[in-house]
């Protein structure tokens, strides 16, 4: 016996196809029509049906959340961060969000893995904001407003509530810090090790996205922050027991260390980016490689000094212990600075909108006509790198 809403389905009288027959379905596209025909059809086509507007409606979210052990962890952890009235509360397939109007979306996502990106006994709170930052981050280059982000997360055995406590903490101090909400996300079990992958979407005026492309010879090449930090600090994390590294203060050692788990977005260049950069991207791999991809699709060379890359105490006092750390300053990644190219004409006033917004920025060197790969000059006149930046293949 079928069921009885199956049963009265079958019984019920054919329906008039509503549909167009198959051979004008959609996957053969009909011909386009002459424009004038187009035209009159669709000044005799009848208004397309209005769809309907559904009011918002108050989420049992307490409800769903005692449905099933991954229902009450997402409730319990993440929902709290779900503040924008279009993510219902992390109670429904997918959240709705207006943009402001006059804007188009920015998107961008970056995925994490425990043992690649960040070490499985960094602190939860810390994992989950470099996971959030460094999308951020790209948000920063292309001077977007963050709007909110999506998290997906794959645990393995043997995470404890308490972690995933710790992780939301530090996410939910983030989402407040940036003003960034969270939209939605996926929660699952891996039998592999900790993947955690951000989608962030920002918004920006049509046009005013800052492009990799768009470098010019002659314009200055320049920089966020300071250089090679987080590099030195991973350095620090794996014990590579270098002189230069161990002979450092505490207080040094934690600096490199701390850049190392925690980047620092600089959403704050946003204005001063849209009016005076002509390319920019962020630093995740390292400098030099960066620089040569943003040459290579702006069609473009460069020529950096490193006497004049902004380093930290630190770094600078490693350096000069041992100048072959220079190379991995360059070419380490993880800083997660903005590295940005400006007209001349231009340069006196970035550098005070930048100022003015509390972000450090330094010229390092010129674009030069090309295309061809960044030379950078070091002490010994230019650097022969072993590799230009990190590569995960
Ligand atoms: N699996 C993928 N599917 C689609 N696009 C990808 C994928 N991986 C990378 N990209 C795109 O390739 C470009 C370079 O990626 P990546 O080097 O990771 O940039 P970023 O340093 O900004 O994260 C970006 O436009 C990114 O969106
Ligand atoms: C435990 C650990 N080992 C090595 C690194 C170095 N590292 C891993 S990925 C990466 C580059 C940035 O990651 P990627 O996935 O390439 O980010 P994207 O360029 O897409 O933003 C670096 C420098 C690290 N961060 N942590
Ligand atoms: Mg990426």
């Amino acid at each position: 016996m079928p069921p009885p809403l199956l049963a009265a389905a079958r019984g019920r009288p054919k329906a008039e196809p509503r549909l167009r027959k198959p051979a004008e379905s959609a996957t053969e596209a009909p011909p386009s029509p002459p424009a004038e025909a187009a035209q009159a059809e669709a000044a005799q086509a009848p208004e397309p049906p209005q769809s309907r507007v559904r009011p918002h409606v108050p989420v049992h979210a307490d409800a769903v959340s005692r449905l099933s052990g991954e229902d009450a962890l997402i409730h319990r952890a993440f929902a709290p961060l779900a503040s924008h009235e279009g993510a219902f509360g992390l109670t429904d397939d997918a959240a709705a969000i207006a943009v402001p109007p006059s804007h188009e979306v920015v998107a961008t996502t970056d995925t994490l893995v425990a043992g690649v990106h960040f070490f499985p006994d960094d602190p939860p709170e810390a994992i989950a904001r470099k996971a959030l930052r460094v999308n951020l981050s790209d948000l920063a280059a292309k001077a977007a407003d963050p709007l909110g982000f999506l998290l997906s997360i794959a645990l393995p055995e043997g995470i404890r509530p308490e972690w995933l406590d710790a992780f939301a903490r530090g996410l939910a101090d983030d989402s407040k810090k940036y003003r960034i909400p969270l939209f939605g996300g996926d929660t699952v079990r891996t039998t592999g090790p900790m993947v955690i992958s951000i989608t962030a979407l920002g918004t920006a005026k049509p046009g005013e996205v800052v492009r990799r492309a768009g470098a010019q010879p002659g314009d200055w090449v320049m920089v966020t922050g300071t250089i090679g930090d987080a590099a030195l600090g991973l350095m620090l994390r794996k014990h590579l027991g270098l002189k230069a590294l161990n002979r450092l203060g505490t207080r040094d050692k934690a600096h490199l260390t701390d850049r190392y788990l925690l980047p620092q977005p600089r959403l704050r260049l946003a204005a001063a980016l849209r009016l005076h950069a002509t390319a920019a991207m962020d630093i995740s791999d390292g400098l030099a490689g960066d620089l040569a991809k943003l040459c290579a699709v702006s069609g473009v060379g460069a020529r950096i000094e490193t006497a004049l890359l902004p380093l930290s105490p630190a770094a600078a006092a490693a350096i000069e212990t041992d100048p072959r750390l220079l190379e991995r300053v360059v070419s380490g990644g993880d800083d997660y600075e903005i590295l940005m190219t400006v007209p001349s004409d231009d340069l006196d006033a970035f550098v005070s909108a930048a100022t003015r917004a509390g972000v450090a920025v330094t010229a390092i060197g010129e674009i030069t006509a090309g295309p061809g790969l960044p030379v950078l000059y070091g002490p010994d006149g230019p650097m022969k790198l072993k590799q230009m930046s990190f590569s995960h293949f």
